[in-house]
């Protein structure tokens, strides 16, 4: 359902005359979980395609996010936190972060500023360093949390960790030197028309991204291992039949799944508190995606051990493998 194969979407577009030396093509940013990859994606879109949260390993799936500028066209390929894989849902996301590795144009390596480089980090490092024929920029994430003098140490630990094309410290929280890595990225695509059309930001089907903002919902604020364990599916939704003077409505029936009993009942909160704040923060990010009014049912639905079971990893379309 998420196809990675990234060389069926370079198929150019039908696009009016783009200036000479137009440039397009595909990054991806890697990084441990957590250190802030969706949140710079959205920042460079400038639109709110993957959601993100403080949890690590918030993000699933490969989201697509599309940057544009006058003399080039930057699709981005949100990746997951990439970890030592505990569950076959860790090992899936693995093998789907190696396998967009080597179909891009340039890599973004994402180090948060503020945090001394860790094992995991030497880790992802050490895998960059097999992919020869892609230049990999070096990103210091969440400038604006650290320190200019913990910037500039890791600015030099960085440096010591590998080999890169550039090294650019960026916060997506105040858009600090946002334009300079946009600049840096741009550079090292290869010369082509635009992919897609001006106005998208995302390639995403909206059933995926009105799900995400369900997920997005629901992991605030839940603790331990929960976050993990919510998925979310849209079941069905159809714009309702309204007069002609009254405005738009969509009804959308979605279903959480958690592993266990006791983290349905957590999920749904005394009397249901829990998921009816769920719901409202969700329909207002909905609402805004897609611009009308929202009616959203969300069920609790237990799926035993989903992460550890490759059927119900399909029906909940996190195998992106097979
Ligand atoms: N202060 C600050 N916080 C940030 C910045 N970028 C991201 N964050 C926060 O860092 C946390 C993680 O951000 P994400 O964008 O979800 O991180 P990720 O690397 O995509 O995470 P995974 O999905 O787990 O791989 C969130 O709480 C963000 O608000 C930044 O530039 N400055």
């Amino acid at each position: 359902m998420n196809d990675l194969d990234l060389e069926k979407l370079r198929t150019p577009l039908a696009m009016p005359a783009h200036p000479e030396g137009f440039r397009s093509g595909f990054a991806c940013f890697v990084g441990r979980p957590n250190v802030g990859k969706s949140t710079l994606m959205n920042a460079l879109v400038g639109q709110k395609v993957a959601i993100t949260s403080q949890r690590p390993q918030t993000t699933r799936r490969t989201v697509r996010g599309i940057v544009h500028r006058p003399d080039a066209q930057l699709i981005v390929v949100d990746t997951p936190g990439l970890h030592k894989p505990r569950t076959l849902l860790g090992e899936r996301l693995d093998s789907l972060v190696r396998s967009t590795l080597v179909e891009v144009d340039v890599i973004g390596f994402c180090v948060p500023a503020g945090e001394p480089i860790g094992r995991g980090d030497t880790y992802i490092a050490g895998e960059l360093a097999a992919q020869t024929n892609t230049p990999v920029v070096a990103l210091v994430t969440k400038t604006d949390a650290a320190s200019e003098e913990q910037v500039a140490e890791q600015l030099l630990a960085v440096e010591r960790l590998g080999e890169w094309s550039d090294i650019v410290p960026v916060s997506a929280e105040t858009g600090q030197r946002l334009d300079v890595a946009t600049d840096v990225l741009c550079g090292h695509l290869p010369e082509g028309p635009p992919l897609y059309p001006e106005q998208d930001r995302t390639d995403e089907p909206e059933e995926i991204l009105v799900g995400e903002l369900v997920r997005e919902a629901a992991l605030e604020g839940v603790r331990d291992e929960l976050p993990h364990s919510i998925a979310v599916v849209v079941d069905e939704m159809e714009s309702r039949d309204t007069a002609a003077d009254e405005p738009e409505m969509i009804d959308i029936y979605a279903s959480l799944y958690v592993e266990r009993p006791s983290q349905k009942a957590i999920v749904i909160g005394g009397k249901g508190s829990r998921l009816r704040d769920v719901g409202a923060r969700a329909r207002q990010h909905i609402e805004a995606l897609l611009g009308c009014r929202v009616f959203l049912d969300l069920r609790v639905r237990v799926a035993k051990d989903w992460q550890r079971d490759p059927k119900k990893l399909r029906k909940l379309g996190l195998d992106q493998q097979t």
